[in-house]
């Protein structure tokens, strides 16, 4: 049986993208879409305002909703989401702490699965780094992002779960874009976000120092890579129990 999805967020690159990939797949099926105001039908899915999401996500008979908007979308469909106990798979970034804090908290009531990168390869540069930071003690760190020009947060999320992913490891301090007389201090970690053209998704952790560099680096070629994940995460979540979920969990069970 084929899992029932909803997107919010539907007339975006991702959403659009979601819709069409699994357009090309038997295990799920997106029933509906969200937008902020009438989309129409986008890819033969009916797409319906955001104030209408607490009925269609009860009149489509939906299992999870995969979210693609903004922050304050996202937010927006917690509750209809908690009324119709339906599983919330996350791919927004740039949320504040306490919208973070609200979606875990809507995790007490149902399944919850964020990530900010659903591509399997960055799944697997987040082992790479924690194994790398670890063994390469005193290297200099240095992170880069870079993505298409509509972008609107920076860094990308990808790069804060990197930069996260470094610090459970060793105590450095970010210092964003560095300008001016900015001698480095060995406790730091220089993050650097650029935005042009169409650039789906790189990001750059480079490790130097014993006259040696390493560089762990990922590139999306194609928004369907991260629309593939976030499906799959969204079969796999409606399994699960209430509770906050990890994409890292989603790839062990393949
Ligand atoms: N986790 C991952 O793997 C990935 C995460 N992302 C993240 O996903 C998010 C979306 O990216 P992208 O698709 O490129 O951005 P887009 O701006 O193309 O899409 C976002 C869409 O959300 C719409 N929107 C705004 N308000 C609402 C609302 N109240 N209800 C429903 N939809 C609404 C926007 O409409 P309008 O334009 O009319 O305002 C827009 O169409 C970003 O945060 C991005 O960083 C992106 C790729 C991969
Ligand atoms: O906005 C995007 O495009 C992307 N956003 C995510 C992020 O902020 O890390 C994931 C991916 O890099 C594409």
């Amino acid at each position: 049986m084929s899992t029932a999805i909803a997107v919010n967020g539907a007339a975006g690159r991702m959403g659009r993208t979601v819709i069409e990939t699994a357009s090309e797949r038997d295990d799920v099926e997106v029933v509906v879409g969200f937008h902020a105001t009438d989309a129409g039908d986008i890819g033969g899915v009916p797409v319906v305002e955001s104030d209408g999401v607490a009925s269609a996500l009860a009149e489509h008979d939906v299992d999870a909703v995969v979210d693609f908007s903004t922050p304050e979308a996202a937010l927006g469909i917690v509750d209809a989401c908690i009324a119709a106990d339906v599983a919330l798979v996350v791919g927004t970034t740039g949320f504040d702490a306490e919208g973070f804090d609200a979606l875990e908290a809507a995790s007490d009531e149902i399944p919850v699965l964020k990530a900010t990168n659903f591509s399997r390869g960055i799944q697997v540069l987040l082992r790479t780094v924690t194994e790398a930071v670890g063994a390469l003690d005193g290297y200099d760190l240095e992170l880069m992002e870079t993505h298409h020009n509509d972008k609107v947060d920076a860094p990308s999320g990808t790069a804060n779960t990197i930069l996260e992913t470094v610090q459970d490891e060793r105590d450095v301090e970010p210092v964003y874009g560095r300008e001016g007389h900015a001698p480095r201090d060995e406790d730091e970690i220089g993050v650097f976000a650029r935005r042009a053209g169409d650039i789906r998704g790189e990001h750059e952790l480079v490790l130097a120092g014993n006259d040696e560099v390493l560089s762990l680096s990922h590139r999306a070629e194609d928004r369907g890579v991260f629309a593939a994940g976030a499906l799959d995460a969204a079969g796999w979540l409606v399994d699960r129990g209430d509770g906050w979920h990890e994409f890292d969990d989603v790839i062990d069970e393949d």
